[in-house]
């Protein structure tokens, strides 16, 4: 008998990670430019001089800072912050990953800080070899001073200082750029990158170009929502003109946003120019005043594309590349709330600055529509006031259902076209409901104006509404008729005489494109009779509904056409009407219908030129 084997017990391993690989695919791939290194060297002074004053509560509130220094040939960022023992820095500083700010027995809690993730430092690594930190622990102070090199392939030294080395709590990084990255670091640069991600710091930091011997403040004023004005007048022109500054165009209105839950506060600045439906906007957030992101597009909904809005709030959550926030409760809530703030500013200009929402809705109706087609509120407020194209010209549909009480609606653009001017003669009130939204938000105005009535107009009603010619008329036509509905038989349309206004137009041209496709789909399913595809097409076959040209007897033109003896001449007669009518109808015309045109006008040029001489 043979003995079951025991498998041997597994051996537990540990990953290998190559460090080199790891800190270049952080480094290089996690961020979209060099330029974050500057970030998140502030963020981390900022973040160290949040848990100082955690530390010292009764410190007074600029008592601790951030200096940057930069000379061409190196960059220090220097810090009045937390600091950092040499415990610290094998712990946090030197372990890719881990991150003082998630630590459980700290005072301070997680949200208090900018930083969790514990990669931030190594975005150094996108303009230097190395990283030179120095530091000396407040939470700590016998500690002595320490020193830690960070280089790119993953080594490190740390070695403590000696007692006189810096007496100071803080740190201080300082990084010697590679040749490749002057770009980033030259002095003038490392202030406005300082200026671009700090501006908003609560914290003061300053700047100093070493070899100049200029210094500014990178923040010297609170943001300009938190500052105090003589009146409301003067806060309303400093927030357009901040508005101005950091978007490059003068807001047509400027809405404060505000909400203590999540300690946001900022501004949405109302697009002067009408921007195409559904493109977003990024907006600048900030975190903890810190610049996260331009083209955050996630804090509004997709609705609000005339705004751009420039927010600091507390308590959203960035993602590790800093460059969006995280898709959370806190997320959701607060794109509710900021919706919520763009409604009721639509709703107060409806109610008491028509002014205002004139020159809003001039630049943005197509946005409002597209919001109003889901947003009962804003219909309601909204669909008197919005433009729409009508056959008393591009009016409003309050105004237009005061004249009308029937209001017609067409389902296309092109349908409106082959019917205005009739419709009009006739005294009906017809809105084009072709483009995007239209119709549908017609068809809900008795909702809110319930003595309205809305009904759908298609050329087929039209027709049947258009007065026949008496017997005798009808009669003496037959024959031009005749001869026209055979000349026109090969773009499947029928001919007609009515009698209707006004008398300038000689023909319409009545036809719709779901004809038009069921026309195509025939021709098709003949053209491959006894085919597979033949079979098919021929199976979906309905009766292919007619294009009609109705000719207007009232019209000199037509009377005289119809009159025509000679055969040829009336062929080219009805061609030219039929051209005229289609080209009326502005749809697009088929390369048979343009030879057409040219073809009947030079007919019509030469036989004029002929009876002429
Ligand atoms: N200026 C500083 N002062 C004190 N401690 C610092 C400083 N810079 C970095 N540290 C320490 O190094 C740790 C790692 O920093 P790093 O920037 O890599 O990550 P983080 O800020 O914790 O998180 P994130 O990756 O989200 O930025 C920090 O958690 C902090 O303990």
């Amino acid at each position: 008998m043979t003995q079951p084997v025991t498998p041997a017990p597994a051996a537990d391993r540990t990953f290998q990670v190559d460090l080199r690989g790891l800190v270049d695919l952080l480094s290089h791939h996690l961020y979209s430019s060099p330029r974050v290194y500057l970030r998140e060297l502030l963020q981390n002074a900022v973040d160290a001089l949040t848990a100082r004053h955690t530390l010292e509560p009764d410190a007074p509130a600029g008592a601790f800072g951030v200096r940057l220094y930069a000379d061409g040939s190196a960059v220090r960022v220097e810090d009045d912050g937390v600091g950092l023992t040499e415990a610290d820095v094998h712990t946090f500083l030197a372990t890719i990953g881990r991150s003082s700010k998630r630590a459980e027995q700290l005072a301070e809690k997680r949200g208090d800080f900018i930083g969790q993730f514990g990669i931030g430092l190594l975005s150094c690594f996108l303009v230097a070899d190395e990283i030179h930190v120095v530091s000396r622990s407040a939470r700590t102070p016998g500690a002595p001073a320490v020193e830690w090199r960070g280089r790119g392939d993953g080594s490190y030294t740390v070695r403590t200082l000696p007692a006189g080395a810096r007496t100071r709590p803080g740190t201080t990084v300082t990084l010697t750029p590679r040749a490749d990255a002057g770009e980033w670091t030259r002095p003038a640069q490392v202030h406005a990158l300082a200026r671009h991600f700090g501006s908003l710091l609560r914290h003061p930091v300053t700047f100093s170009d070493v070899l100049d011997g200029t210094g500014a403040p990178v923040n010297p004023e609170p943001a300009p929502w938190a500052r105090t004005y003589p009146t409301p007048g003067a806060r309303s022109r400093a927030l357009a003109a901040y508005g101005a500054e950091v978007f490059g165009f003068t807001p047509l209105d400027t809405i404060e946003l505000d909400l203590p839950a999540v300690g946001l506060k900022g501004i949405a600045c109302v697009l002067p120019d009408t921007v195409p439906a559904g493109r977003r906007h990024g907006h600048r957030v900030h975190v903890k005043g810190m610049l996260l992101s331009e083209q955050a597009e996630e804090i509004l909904p997709e609705w609000a594309f005339f705004v751009r809005c420039v927010i600091d709030a507390e308590s959203l959550r960035p993602t590790a590349s800093r460059e969006s926030l995280y898709e959370d409760d806190t997320l959701a809530a607060v794109r509710e709330a900021l919706a919520e703030r763009l409604r009721a500013w639509i709703a107060r200009a409806a109610a008491s600055d028509p002014d205002l929402l004139g020159r809003f809705l001039q630049v943005h109706h197509l946005a409002v529509k597209s919001l109003a087609v889901h947003d009962d509120e804003i219909l309601r407020m909204l669909l008197p006031w919005l433009p729409f194209e009508t056959t008393d010209g591009h009016t409003t549909l309050d105004e237009f259902a005061r004249t009308h009480r029937t209001v017609l609606v067409t389902s296309s653009v092109e349908e409106f076209r082959q019917i205005a001017a009739i419709a009009s003669a006739a005294g009906l009130g017809v809105v084009n409901g072709g483009y995007t939204y239209d119709r549908e938000l017609v068809h809900r105005l008795p909702e809110i104006r319930p003595e309205a009535t809305v009904a759908d107009l298609d050329p087929a009603t039209l027709t049947a509404h258009l007065d026949p010619v008496d017997r005798e008329t009808e009669l003496a036509a037959a024959p031009y008729l005749a001869l026209a509905r055979d000349t026109l038989a090969v773009f499947d349309c029928d001919v007609a005489l009515r009698t209707f206004q006004p008398a300038s137009a000689p023909a319409l041209l009545m036809d719709s494109r779901e004809a038009r496709h069921e026309r195509t789909r025939s021709r098709l399913a003949r053209e491959q009779e006894g085919g597979l595809w033949g079979d098919i097409l021929g199976a979906l076959r309905q009766e292919a509904p007619r294009a009609q040209l109705i000719l207007n007897q009232l019209n000199p033109l037509v009377r005289a056409a119809v009159a025509i003896e000679e055969p040829e001449l009336a062929r080219t007669s009805a061609e030219a009407l039929y051209g005229q009518a289609a080209m009326l109808s502005r749809r697009p015309l088929r390369p048979a219908e343009s030879s057409l045109i040219n073809r009947s006008f030079l007919d019509l040029l030469a036989h004029a030129l002929r009876k002429d001489s």
